[in-house]
């Protein structure tokens, strides 16, 4: 068997949402209450979770829209009314994935610089990271809306490798969807991803990236710090 490649690296950047974190139950709930007084007619989880990946706007225009109606001033009114029920549940079901607490621990042993980028808006990434106990684990948190475009687009991870002091091939970037492995790709980084995260429907297994990671304590196999 050939032997697995090594990526020489010096940071990793870990996505949040089905990647470190399983946040699913919380945006089923404030997506079905928005739905709720709105008038409209719940989803079911399942659904749900095909549409997170592109942050919280698009979230909300898919509830709105997918097999259904919607007008722009109902889908601004549904993000302000997402946006209230979610500040208020972010993080009451929330689990931190198995094996990341571990993997986090031996990267810093490792000396390797940790970062999130996330699409999930700042103002709900940085209460939820405090309440998981993840504030101050990493150097950088990038949010969806710490720069002009999202992933797919690379802006995100090269600001995280500016503020990090690195070029972008010298990081690893740890992601559960197509969001991720284009953004990487794109900022010419290399990418693994977990086969237990949320990925828009799409089976994480037809995606294009460099393996996949049922643990992410599975990527330290894969890095040779450089
Ligand atoms: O907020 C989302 O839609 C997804 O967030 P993520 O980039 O951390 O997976
Ligand atoms: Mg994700």
């Amino acid at each position: 068997m050939a032997a697995v490649e090594r990526f020489p690296v010096r940071a990793v950047l870990f996505d949040l949402d089905g990647t470190l974190l399983d946040t699913i139950g919380d945006l089923v709930e404030a997506a079905n209450r928005m739905l709720a007084e709105l008038g409209r007619p719940l989803r079911s989880p399942a659904q749900i979770h095909s549409f997170v990946g592109k942050g919280v706007a698009m979230l909300v225009r898919r509830c709105l829209t997918e097999d259904a109606h919607a007008t722009e001033v109902e889908i601004e009114r549904g993000i302000e009314v997402f946006r209230r029920h979610y500040a208020e549940i972010n993080g009451d079901t929330t689990r931190i994935y198995p094996g990341i607490e571990d993997t986090l621990q031996a990267m810093r042993t490792l000396g390797l610089k940790l970062a999130v980028v996330t699409n999930k808006a700042e103002e709900f990434t940085l209460p939820l990271l405090e309440r998981m106990g993840f504030a101050g684990r990493f150097d950088a948190v990038v949010s969806g809306d710490s720069v002009a475009t999202k992933k797919p687009d690379p802006a995100m991870l090269h600001h995280a490798c500016g503020l990090l002091g690195i070029g972008a091939a010298q990081a690893l970037m740890i992601g559960d969807s197509a969001n991720d492995a284009l953004a990487a790709r794109a900022a010419g980084m290399p990418v693994l991803l977990v086969d237990y995260g949320y990925s828009e429907g799409m089976p994480v297994d037809t995606i294009e990236c460099d393996g996949l990671l049922s643990s992410a304590l599975e990527a330290l196999d894969r890095i040779a710090v450089a």
